[in-house]
């Protein structure tokens, strides 16, 4: 099937040169009455990390599960590591963590990633994955008396076991403390220097900011912008300023450039689009501002800006 065009209105940045592990082309997937895609073109490229953004329902999960092969599309073609999902032998270098999984409660850690990796031909060896996933404090404990945190780790874990060579985490860090993520984060990056290509979903912005190579935003089944970190917050070209002044919210608020104005006690922090502009305006109505700060607007606001656009 001759893929479909991009939707209309579709941001995309270059593409950065190696050759895609993975690829929805075209794809259409409705759930009844729900597009939960709609005509979806997207790419995993060897060795990188894609973190897939998008408000809740926006389609990410039905990317994954097509790619996993859990779903068929009504329209597209999916492809995984050169064919279709389904091909047992592709499914070798497949890896995936999933939002709602189900491990056998009786079952410790140790034993789901023994009974995991005996699918694979060349597993991880054990204590490595264990020690890796950061589950070797309660790898002999029961899962089903483990946290949520825990259990999240060991599914990690079982995702890891079989050395992917494309693997997909679906939110991974929800439940996580800070210290967990931090490790995962780490085992991640580990994953990424041996050329494992990941695609994640997650909802904590600075988690797609500290781990992405590339970032694709969904919104209603459609990828609207694609890109580098960097490039996505170019895509807005907002940025933050904020100084003490005796300027008052509302009257800041009426200046061309300026999007959003919030005050805290002698701080007003505001959005801009033309931020040389608005600093010179500040600084010529009042000679007296002091603590002046300009920054980048961070990815929180692009993905703001984009997913409020497509709505
Ligand atoms: N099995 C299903 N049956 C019916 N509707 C479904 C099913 N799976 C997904 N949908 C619908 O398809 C749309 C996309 O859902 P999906 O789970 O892919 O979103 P998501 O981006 O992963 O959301 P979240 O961030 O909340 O996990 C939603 O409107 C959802 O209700």
């Amino acid at each position: 099937m001759p893929p479909s065009p991009a939707p209309r209105g579709t941001r995309t940045t270059q593409p950065h040169g190696a050759a895609p592990v993975a690829a929805l082309q075209g794809i259409t997937r409705s759930f009844g009455g729900v597009t939960a895609l709609d005509r979806f073109d997207l790419q995993l490229r060897r060795g990188e990390l894609l973190a897939l953004l998008g408000p809740n329902g926006a389609g990410k999960t039905t990317a994954i599960s097509l790619w996993l092969g859990l779903l068929e599309p009504d329209a597209g073609a999916v492809d995984l590591l050169g064919g279709p999902p389904q091909d047992t032998m592709r499914r070798q270098g497949l890896g995936a963590m999933m939002q709602d999984v189900e491990l056998p409660k009786e079952l410790t850690p140790r034993e789901l990633v023994r009974l995991a990796s005996s699918y694979y031909a060349d597993p991880l060896d054990l204590d490595e994955c264990l020690r890796r996933a950061g589950v070797t404090g309660f790898a002999d404990r029961a899962y089903g008396k483990l946290s949520g945190g825990q259990k999240r780790l060991a599914q990690f874990a079982v995702a890891i076991c079989g050395r992917p060579r494309v693997l997909f985490l679906d939110e991974p860090s929800v439940g996580l403390d800070v210290q967990a993520r931090e490790a995962l984060w780490t085992s991640i990056r580990g994953l990424l220097a041996t050329g494992c290509s990941i695609v994640l979903t997650t909802h904590y912005l600075e988690e797609a900011e500290a781990l992405a190579d590339r970032v694709a935003v969904v919104a209603r089944g459609r990828l609207i912008a694609s890109g580098s970190v960097d490039e996505m917050r170019a895509l807005v070209a907002r940025r933050r300023i904020s100084c003490e002044t005796r300027l008052g919210e509302a009257e800041v608020a009426g200046w061309p450039g300026v999007q959003e104005v919030r005050r805290e006690r002698d701080r007003l922090h505001l959005t801009a689009v033309d931020a040389e502009r608005v600093v010179r305006r500040l600084l010529a109505e009042d000679p007296a501002l002091s603590r002046l700060e300009v920054r980048e607007a961070g990815l929180g606001e692009a993905f703001n800006t984009l997913t409020k656009e497509a709505a």
